[in-house]
């Protein structure tokens, strides 16, 4: 039978240094995976002793990453109990990135666009250039 945990409980192991973390009201000791994360360490220190179930969900784990996650699932938490709720900050928010990024995009392509309707001009400066040479040369 698995364990009940308090949010008490669970904030001293992590006051302690351990990395506990609930998910769906199971709590997990990802003290020894953290640093096999693929979503890296930071994301779950974020996490520590707190809810972090909209994560997980939110990034859409695949049935390989739900399995591993019930490797360390050590019990569950206790009824009714509060525990602190991630910031806002702490969620991977996969949706925004590609906004920002395609607005970056944006104004590369726009510089690069500018820089290319100069590359004629450039060309023929060039090439009356070589002519002119070419003249007084020969
Ligand atoms: C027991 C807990 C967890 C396990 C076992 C786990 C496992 C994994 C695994 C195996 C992957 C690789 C991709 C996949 O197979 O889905 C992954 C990716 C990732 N995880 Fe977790 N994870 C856990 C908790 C979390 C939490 C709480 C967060 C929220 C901050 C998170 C954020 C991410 C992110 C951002 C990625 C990268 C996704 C990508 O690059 O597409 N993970 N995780």
């Amino acid at each position: 039978m698995s364990r009940i945990y308090t949010a008490e409980e669970i904030a001293r192991e992590v006051q302690n240094g351990s990395l506990w973390i609930v998910i769906h009201n199971s709590v997990y000791d990802l003290t020894k995976f953290y640093v096999q994360h693929p979503g890296g360490e930071e994301v779950l220190f974020d996490l520590a002793g707190k809810d972090g179930s909209q994560c997980f969900d939110s990034v859409g784990h695949s049935e390989e990453a739900i399995m591993l996650r019930d490797i360390y699932k050590i019990g569950d938490l206790e009824e009714d109990a509060s525990l602190e709720q991630p910031a806002p900050t702490a969620k991977p928010d996969k949706k925004s990135e590609p906004a920002v990024t395609q607005d970056e995009d944006w104004q590369y392509r726009k510089t690069e666009a500018k820089e290319r309707s100069l590359m004629p001009l450039v060309a023929t400066v060039l090439a009356i250039y070589a002519f002119i040479i070419y003249y007084v040369w020969f």
